[in-house]
């Protein structure tokens, strides 16, 4: 059985991505969160304040229509849109979208933005009627000029088919890392989700996914794979579905097939709804800024703990919520330099 291993405070604290004197906020990494269905608009809200804590310089948020007020109002600074247009798109047929097993080389070839930052919307803005939408080639430009990154399914409810397309459609879309979180991660267990991440792992694009010991348990259970070792679990994951996969709990872990990190820092301030977002917030994020995935999740975890123990320090165990524990990021960024 293979151990897990503890990275040291010093080697935490180098992966902060400390900005240039020349940087802009394209340069910064941009983040798109797909997130936040009506029922669940606070999720988007705290990954997406989460992000703008962990240093990405633009944050762009893609969610329901029933909460973009929501998220507006979280913050000015986010850039807040409906995903009407990518759930018509998600919405099509496969067939009709084009074949999810066309060659990567024609992903490839799709000619880059000329300004090197098309969002999300780009190819689904062309005024055409939905069923005419051409194929996303890639969401964002083909070969960016600035780091970018993608989270899908904080505020996803599973049971909602659109949460298996909205994410089915980032996995075959974005040519960039892509973090999923939360009611996104069950889409992996199907025969699309399955397919697109073996397409992305041969790409080399990376995925990442967060789940909690329930989420664990359902991406498990399809292959049979065993759940009472939790570092042993995200070692499985990682193997079985070709992502880095961070499995959360009081101790999280954090595989990318091969090393298992162990993150025990954390406190049960943390036990309590909307902080596992923030924690997917801050992850991608730092992946929108370049970060590989290990070294993402692991940052991320470690200031996310120290955040939530700030917040205790002043407000208790009892009274920290996740909003607390974004406030309290610019503490542990501190802390660790
Ligand atoms: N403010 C907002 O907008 C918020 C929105 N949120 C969003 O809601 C969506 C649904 O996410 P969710 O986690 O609430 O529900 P779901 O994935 O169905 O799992 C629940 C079942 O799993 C099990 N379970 C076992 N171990 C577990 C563990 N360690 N932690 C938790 N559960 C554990 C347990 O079942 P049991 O073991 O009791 O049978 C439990 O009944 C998702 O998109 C998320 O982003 C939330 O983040 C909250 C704030
Ligand atoms: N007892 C605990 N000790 C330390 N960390 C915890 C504890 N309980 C939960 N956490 C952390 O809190 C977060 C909860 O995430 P998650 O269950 O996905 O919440 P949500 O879906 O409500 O956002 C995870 O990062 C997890 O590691």
């Amino acid at each position: 059985m293979q151990r897990a291993k503890k990275y040291t405070l010093e080697q935490v604290a180098a992966l902060l991505p400390w900005p240039d004197d020349l940087a802009n906020k394209y340069s910064r990494g941009k983040l798109t969160l797909i997130a936040g269905c009506a029922d669940y608009p606070g999720a988007a809200c705290l990954a997406a304040v989460a992000s703008q804590r962990m240093g990405a310089g633009y944050t762009e948020v893609a969610c329901s229509p029933e909460s973009v007020a929501a998220v507006r109002a979280a913050s000015p600074s986010l850039v807040v849109r409906a995903w009407d247009e990518l759930a018509a798109y998600a919405q099509l047929d496969p067939d009709e979208r084009g074949s999810i097993a066309g060659s990567p080389a024609a992903v490839q070839a799709a000619p880059a933005s000329s300004d090197g930052r098309a969002g999300v919307y780009r190819a689904c803005r062309s005024g055409r009627p939905v069923h005419a939408a051409p194929r996303p080639k890639a969401l964002g430009p083909v070969a960016p000029r600035h780091p970018l990154a993608f989270l899908v399914g904080s505020g996803f409810d599973a049971a909602d088919p659109l949460s298996a397309q909205l994410t089915c459609t980032v996995l075959e879309g974005a040519a960039a890392a892509v973090l999923v979180d939360g009611g996104g991660l069950d889409a992996l267990t199907s025969p699309e989700g399955r397919l697109l991440l073996r397409r992305r792992f041969i790409d080399g694009l990376p995925t990442v996914i967060t789940p909690h010991a329930g989420e664990a348990a359902r991406l498990a259970a399809p292959l049979a794979l065993p759940t009472d070792d939790p570092a042993q679990l995200a070692l499985l994951l990682s193997q079985a579905y070709g992502v880095t996969a961070m499995v959360k709990g009081p101790v999280t872990y954090i595989s990318d097939g091969e090393t298992i990190v162990r993150m025990s820092d954390g406190t049960s301030a943390l036990a309590k709804a909307g902080t596992g977002d923030v924690l997917a917030g801050m992850a991608a994020a730092l992946l929108a800024q370049g970060l590989t995935p290990v070294d993402a999740c692991v940052l991320a975890s470690a200031l996310h703990a120290r955040a939530a123990r700030a917040a205790a320090k002043r407000l208790t165990s009892i009274c920290v919520t996740a909003e607390d524990v974004v406030a309290a990021i610019p503490e542990a960024i501190a802390s660790l330099s």
